[in-house]
């Protein structure tokens, strides 16, 4: 199930029709600044980095709500690192403050938004192209 904004839904559901995908493939219409579809696993790729800290705990927050127990999360972000070790990371950091409300983060950063809103990031691994894969489980 993919949760989007009414039009990138709608698009979603033509696109899964175009590639006979339709039996599988649930495209929902909401907002993810009010609530999410339950479910044991949410997935977040590359959203919080469109976000400020608020709006971002305000997501993670509403996942957790909708999160079964023991439910799960995985968020997909690229990862700033050491102050002084620049890498794409912090050019794409500049991009988005400049066309953004959001910015890249440490993992520092990402644990003290998973911790704040009943997460805990366990496995975190490379998943190709700069970005990392965190596993987070409920608490
Ligand atoms: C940077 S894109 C990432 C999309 C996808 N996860 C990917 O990796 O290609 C952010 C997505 O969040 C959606 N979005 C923005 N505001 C939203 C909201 N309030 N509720 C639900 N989706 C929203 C956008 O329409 C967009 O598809």
């Amino acid at each position: 199930m993919v949760l989007d904004l009414p039009h990138a839904a709608e698009i979603a559901r033509r696109n899964a029709s175009k590639h006979g995908l339709s039996d599988r493939f649930t495209a929902v219409a909401g907002d993810f600044f009010t609530a999410v579809p339950a479910g044991d696993l949410h997935l977040l790729k590359t959203v919080l980095h469109d976000w400020d800290d608020d709006r971002c705990r305000t997501i993670l927050g509403n996942c957790r709500a909708a999160t079964t127990a023991g439910g799960r999360a995985v968020v997909v972000e690229m990862l700033l690192g050491e102050l002084g070790e620049p890498d794409f990371t912090a050019v794409s950091d500049l991009a988005m403050l400049a066309l953004t409300d959001g910015r890249e983060r440490g993992l520092g950063e990402f644990d003290a938004l998973f911790a704040a809103t009943g997460w805990q990031r366990g496995t975190t691994y490379p998943v190709g192209a700069g970005y990392h894969a965190m596993e987070l489980r409920a608490v």
